[in-house]
């Protein structure tokens, strides 16, 4: 795909500033740019390359950037509505769905999520009851909490939709399964009858995401729209179940690991913003008879700021990491091979939370880092934002995940002191959990993240332990621990964060030339110092790092910003986003902040007249005592 094509795309970039629109015409112009970029995917898409791998590879880069601050209506019908289709649909559902929804003739969503249930997927209330009459499923929502709700694209968009839902046969639940529902008429787009429709209102971020709420009211839907990889329904009503009933949560899984990913694009996209303006930025006079230095060279800037890079790249090297592990794992499920399920669900459940949680967090840290011109909606950190910090609350609540995390370490703890035999990433568990003197080399640290992990999901076994020795039930137990069991999780998180971001760097080391060898392991060494000053108190209570060693930490790091500051612009222009993609007046490569800043201040509709009609209306009588 070319980028240059397609942002050249007349009507693709605002004339007017999105903020400016009211939350209607946002929507209408988010579909106009959105159906403009996918007939130029289509137009020049390369035929090797399927849609996925093509709107994978740009949509994330382009679309949901360049010609959004926010996401496309669209935004499901790539990353959970056709992944659901080939991961649960049979081959015959894949050829005949799959086609249409590549060709755009079909726009689908993904609907789980109910008014009253998110997190609790057994707990959805939706149902579908099998009719072997008619050889159809009616689906109903029986209350309102069981009324889709959260849905992207669902509310004006979508014309189809997958539909998770109760399954009863004969009066029995058979639990959660996928459908496919034609929502709305493919000619007229009216919602079918016995289906209610509708936006669920403004958002923090998202805002032309287009979230819906859907309801059923017996409407009926044939039994091929079961889509039965994992588990069928026959003629007769007879239920087969699949190997696994979990398999049916893979969108997720598959979701959960793209955001790792989509966490390194929003953080790279916001530090290089940030990191350009404070390049070109200076303020105040520490020095009588200098200049105003940039902002940039004040090291408290760099402190906020160069770990952002860091992290960027971190997340990065294990989104790649855990893609190559979730490849493989899909594989072996497709040969009806499950036992490396558990981990890949395991570390999907670490890494999309402390991702999410860093990022979003230092991107807010680059938007403060702007001054007043970052709290500017033209700046577009607000907005980056806005679109991270969601991700911390859909595809699994982080803390429902470190505890589903927590859940596999638990069980590979005690397996393991029963002399069951760890594996995988959990293996280093079996490891020695006590460091016999601080090693401050970037490997020892690592190793000492390792130990804190070991130690802390130790300790909250020996908590649940007593717990339970004192009466407590095991789900008692397990929530009177829960604080613990997240903090052992993001440790266990952490250890393979950092673990993994050194290793596939020393992977890629030996082919780098030798400049930039050094500067892409100054960015590891940082990450790994400044995360062992952030958990220096985990560090001193399992890791033997005395005071003196963290004097020697404190140096290092300071010692490691000044060596990274010559490169720090060369650093996020390698990052290589368009103008257009940044979409900031503060981040532009050309530097022109105040003069963007100026121009964006002029589309705004109330620069268009000197006066506004208001003075007349209102402040003159007023002013005048008159009103
Ligand atoms: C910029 C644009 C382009 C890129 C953007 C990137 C991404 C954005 C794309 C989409 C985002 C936009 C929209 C968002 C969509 C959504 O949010 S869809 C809805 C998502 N909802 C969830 O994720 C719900 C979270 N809840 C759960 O997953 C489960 O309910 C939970 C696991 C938390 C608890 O379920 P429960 O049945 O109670 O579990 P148990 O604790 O009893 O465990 C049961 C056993 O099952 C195993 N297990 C659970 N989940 C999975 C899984 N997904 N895969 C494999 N195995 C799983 C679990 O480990 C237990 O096993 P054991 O019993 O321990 O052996
Ligand atoms: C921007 C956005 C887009 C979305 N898009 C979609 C979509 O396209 N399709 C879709 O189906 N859904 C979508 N969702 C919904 C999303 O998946 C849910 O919001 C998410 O799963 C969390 O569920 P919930 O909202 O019910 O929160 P809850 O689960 O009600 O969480 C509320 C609080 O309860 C706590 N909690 C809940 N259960 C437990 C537990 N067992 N132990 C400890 N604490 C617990 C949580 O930690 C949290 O603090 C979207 C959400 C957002 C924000």
């Amino acid at each position: 795909m070319d980028e240059q094509k397609v942002l050249s795309i007349k009507g693709l970039l605002d004339d007017t500033p999105e903020e400016y629109l009211s939350h209607k015409e946002k929507y209408e112009n988010s579909i106009r740019k959105s159906v403009l970029f996918y007939k130029t995917l289509h137009s020049t898409e390369d035929e090797n390359m399927s849609v996925d791998e093509k709107t994978k590879l740009n949509f994330r880069n382009i679309v949901t950037s360049a010609i959004f601050k926010d996401n496309s209506p669209f935004m499901l019908h790539n990353s959970m509505f056709i992944p659901t289709i080939m991961g649960q649909g049979t081959d015959e559902q894949r050829e005949y769905w799959m086609k249409r929804a590549k060709n755009m003739e079909i726009i689908g969503t993904y609907a789980q999520t109910e008014l009253g249930h998110g997190t609790f997927i057994r707990g959805l209330e939706t149902q579908a009851t099998y009719d072997p009459d008619t050889e159809e499923f009616v689906l109903h929502s029986p209350v309102l909490s069981s009324y889709k709700w959260w849905p992207g694209g669902l509310a004006h968009t979508a014309n189809y939709c997958i539909v998770m839902a109760r399954l009863y046969i004969k009066g029995k639940s058979h639990g959660i399964h996928p459908f496919m529902v034609q929502i709305r008429d493919e000619e007229t787009h009216m919602p079918l009858p016995g289906i209610k429709l509708g936006e669920i209102g403004a958002k923090l971020g998202f805002n032309t995401v287009n979230n819906g709420f859907l309801g059923f009211e017996n409407h009926r839907i044939s039994r091929d729209r079961m889509l039965m990889k994992n588990a069928q329904v026959l003629k007769d009503g007879t239920f087969v179940a699949g190997s696994n009933s979990k398999l049916t949560y893979g969108t997720m899984v598959y979701v959960r690991v793209l955001i790792v990913s989509n966490m390194a694009n929003m953080l790279a996209k916001a530090v290089t913003i940030a990191l350009r303006y404070s390049a070109i930025r200076r303020q105040s006079q520490p020095k009588p008879d200098e200049p105003e230095p940039q902002i940039l060279d004040y090291v408290t800037q760099q402190h906020k700021l160069f770990i952002a890079i860091a992290s960027s790249h971190a997340f990065y090297m294990n989104a790649m990491w855990l893609w190559e592990i979730y490849y493989s794992v899909s594989l072996q499920l497709a040969s009806g091979k499950l036992d490396n399920l558990p981990e890949l669900h395991a570390l999907a459940c670490c890494l999309k939370p402390l991702s999410t949680i860093d990022a979003t967090a230092m991107i807010e840290k680059c938007r403060l880092a702007c001054g007043g011109h970052g709290y500017m909606l033209s700046a577009n950190l607000a907005q980056t934002y806005g679109l991270a910090t969601a991700a911390y609350t859909y595809e699994g609540e982080n803390t429902v995940l470190l505890l589903q995390a927590a859940r596999s370490l638990v069980k590979a703890w005690v397996g393991h002191v029963k002399g069951r035999p760890l594996k995988g990433t959990m293996a280093y568990l079996a490891g020695d959990s006590t460091v016999k003197a601080w090693d401050g080399s970037i490997d020892g640290i690592i190793q000492s993240f390792k130990v804190v992990a070991i130690r802390k999901i130790s300790s909250v076994v020996k908590i649940l332990q007593d717990y339970e020795k004192s009466g407590l039930s095991p789900e008692d137990a397990w929530n009177k621990a829960s604080v613990f069991l997240t903090a052992a999780s993001e440790a266990h998180g952490r250890a393979v964060l950092l673990s993994v971001y050194k290793s596939e760097m020393d992977k890629r080391a030996a082919v780098l030339s030798p400049p930039l060898r050094k500067v892409l392991l100054q960015l590891v060494d940082l990450y790994v110092t400044y995360w062992a000053l952030e958990k220096v108190g985990d560090m001193l209570l399992y890791a033997s790092i005395t005071d003196k060693d963290v004097d020697e930490l404190q140096r290092r790091y300071i010692e490691l910003l000044a060596a990274i500051r010559p490169n720090a612009v060369g650093l996020v222009d390698a990052f290589d986003f368009r103008d257009e993609i940044l979409n900031s007046t503060l981040g532009a490569y050309d530097g022109r902040a105040y003069e963007r800043l100026m121009e964006e201040a002029m589309k705004s509709p109330l620069n268009a007249e000197p006066v506004n009609q208001t003075f007349h209306k209102y402040l003159k009588p007023f002013m005048r005592g008159k009103l």
